[in-house]
């Protein structure tokens, strides 16, 4: 069902505009389809033109605005609700707090205190289809703020244009939420029921005359047969940079870094990055990003990419997805490739902070930093005593890896070398580099007149697991490692062991290991990942022999915009039919803060299953 409303102009006159929203569409009345740019963001509107405020735009929280010109075809260029506020204010002469432009960096600003609508003269209706479903509440009692689920982010305000009330907000309004304003004509009115999940009130000042219901059947309708230009299909807040970039990409998440955006931008993406404040998107919610046209997706390892979402990216013409993460147990790469859609990952740049935080963790582990630091700040510290937090010295212990890839091995050699530790290691594949490293430096400890370290290649992971003191698990997450370390092999480690893991929490059976914990007070663990994150098992926050932390160990800034680089190569350069970079482990020209990126995907994990091609030229290591 379409619901017959108009969008006036002169909408959000105040401080309540978020330039992170990007929302809203404007065709104007004279708008083609075909003279709109390939994702226009605009919502129909019939506005009575004034010198300032053109025929066609239509203010609602940022992105696009088109005017038409006088040749009948719009004009885009971008606006800043801000802009618009303060132009739609002195129209009205309401006053706005901001009169800056959109600009990156996107932090929010405050909520604002109070938002007003002004009413304009009765524009003739036009038909359109709402963002989501929306209740406005009849004459002068409340609207509604609506929620799609417990993050929602869309209000929807409505009123009457022929009557001269003005709308406004009681209370501030939190920062996720973008404001639409509406206007309805009476034959708009539908008596048909609504279902929202929840919903909270504000009230009018004063109010429109009459309530409008659209149901959630409009919004399916609409989805099914709007066409792109007529379509409003985002609930979800975005940002769009480069509003006319002829590929449109969705970042799931806004990520460090501004060189990612610029990157994308120089091939002709319109980049649209999700401000959803919720953390973990659904399915559902990424499906509605995706849209009926999209090129390519860079996510998050916290999104579940199986055969749902690559075919709705494929239905809408994608070609490109890039975890930003090097892991990708998330991601269902033959469904990717069953629907011709590139994976990528990042790896090469997290290698050493990663391996860095699980050294942290052995140190804070073995020398009970935790328990101390929570003992001080408890005042019960009464002066230095023989016993008090007697740990694990590291130095002339054997540290075990359980997966020497590229994480493993930096860790590996950063114990080793750092508090000279002998290693045993364990992965499918030989460690030759690594092997080589320690007998070279074994051999420098020698020559210095100390005891060299050692090394040796496991025959299986129950032989790490009995002869290492500290043990650091460095798989990937696959069906081989999943509870790798369970109830038994706990079992057969030293009572006095540390565990480490830092790959993914699915490798530990988490249940097992916090009664193991229990059991065995001396036996400690240092944990950066969970099995069913964000959550931890029962107990373990109880456990003064494990120190939990929040899934950092990528977390250092150089790395995360490195990822973020990465990630938006990996999409850039598939959409530009660029070659994939021939060694994925040796990403640095892409990192130059200063000198654009390679023109290839620096690591796409189905490239040989998609036939593209490899660069030829060797970086060098
Ligand atoms: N906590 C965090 O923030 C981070 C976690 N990670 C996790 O670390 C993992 C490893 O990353 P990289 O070292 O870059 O990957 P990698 O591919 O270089 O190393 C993984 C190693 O695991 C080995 N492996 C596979 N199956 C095995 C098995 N059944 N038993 C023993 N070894 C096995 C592989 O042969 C390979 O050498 C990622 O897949 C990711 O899940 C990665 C970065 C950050
Ligand atoms: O890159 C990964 O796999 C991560 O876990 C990011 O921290």
């Amino acid at each position: 069902m379409n619901v017959t409303v108009a969008a006036p102009c002169r909408g959000l006159a105040s401080s309540a505009t978020r330039p992170w929203e990007s929302r809203g569409r404007c065709r104007g009345t004279r708008a083609t389809t075909s003279s709109l740019p390939p994702y226009p963001l605009a919502w129909p509107c019939k506005c009575a033109p004034s010198p300032s405020h053109p025929r066609g735009d239509y203010s609602v929280t940022g992105g696009l605005r088109g005017s038409a010109a006088p040749n009948g075809r719009l004009s885009y260029r971008r606006f800043t609700s801000e802009r618009c506020a303060a132009r739609s204010s002195k129209e009205s002469g309401a006053t706005s707090s901001h009169s800056s432009g959109l600009s990156r960096p996107l932090s929010p600003p405050s909520p604002p205190a109070a938002v007003a609508v002004t009413a304009t003269q009765s524009p003739p209706p036009l038909h359109v289809a709402p963002p989501l479903p929306l209740h406005v509440a009849p004459h002068g009692t409340s609207g509604r703020r609506l929620f799609r689920d417990n993050n929602s982010s869309v209000v929807v305000v409505a009123h009457n244009p022929v009557c001269a009330g003005v709308p406004s907000f009681s209370s501030p309004l939190p920062s996720s939420l973008s404001i639409f304003a509406i206007s309805s004509s009476p034959s708009s009115s539908s008596s048909s029921s609504s279902s929202f999940s929840s919903s909270s009130s504000f009230s009018f000042s004063s109010a429109p005359a009459w309530s409008i219901d659209i149901t959630a059947s409009s919004v399916s309708s609409r989805a099914s047969s709007a066409s792109a230009a007529n379509d409003i299909d985002m609930a979800l807040p975005v940002h769009v940079e480069n509003p006319q970039g002829k590929f449109r990409v969705i970042s799931t998440k806004p990520m460090p870094g501004t060189k990612w955006i610029e990157t994308l931008v120089s091939v002709g993406c319109r980049v649209e990055i999700c401000q959803a404040a919720k953390t973990i998107l659904t399915e559902d919610d990424i499906e509605e990003l995706i849209g009926n046209r999209c090129d390519g997706v860079i996510g998050q390892l916290t999104e579940n990419w199986g055969e749902r979402l690559f075919s709705a990216l494929a239905r809408a013409g994608g070609k490109a997805y890039s975890n930003m993460a090097v892991g990708y147990n998330n991601v269902d790469v033959e469904a990717a490739t069953r629907h011709g859609i590139s994976v990528g990952n990042t790896p090469g740049v997290l290698t050493e902070t990663t391996a860095e935080l699980a050294a942290a963790l052995t140190m804070a582990t073995a020398r009970r930093v935790v328990e101390a630091d929570d003992f001080m700040r408890a005042g019960k510290y009464e002066g230095w005593l023989p016993s008090l937090f007697v740990g694990n010295l590291l130095k002339g212990q054997t540290v075990g890896i359980i997966g020497a890839g590229r994480i493993g091995s930096a860790y590996a050699r950063m114990m080793v070398e750092g508090f000279k530790m002998n290693l045993i290691y364990y992965d499918l594949y030989q460690s030759t580099r690594l092997e080589r490293y320690i007998t070279a430096y074994g051999h420098f400890l020698e020559s210095q007149g100390e005891k060299p370290v050692t090394w040796k290649r496991a025959a299986t992971p129950d032989e790490v697991l009995k002869e290492a003191d500290v043990i650091s698990l460095h798989p990937v997450l696959d069906k081989t490692t999943y509870h790798l370390i369970n109830a038994q092999r706990l079992a057969t480690m030293k009572k006095a062991a540390i565990l480490i893991n830092a790959s993914r929490g699915p490798v530990v059976d988490e249940v097992a290991l916090v009664e193991h914990l229990k059991a065995n007070p001396q036996f400690r663990a240092g944990l950066d990942v969970f099995e069913d994150e964000p959550y931890m098992k029962p107990g373990l926050k109880d456990l003064p022999n494990a120190v939990v932390v929040p899934h950092i160990a990528s977390a250092s800034k150089w790395t995360r915009e490195g990822m973020a680089m990465l990630a938006a190569s990996n999409v850039a350069f598939r959409l530009k039919g660029c070659p994939v970079w021939s060694n994925p482990n040796a990403v640095d020209p892409f990192l130059d803060e200063v000198a654009p990126p390679p023109a290839a995907c620096p690591s796409i994990v189905n490239s040989k299953a998609l036939g593209m091609v490899t660069l030829e030229a060797q970086p060098k290591l």
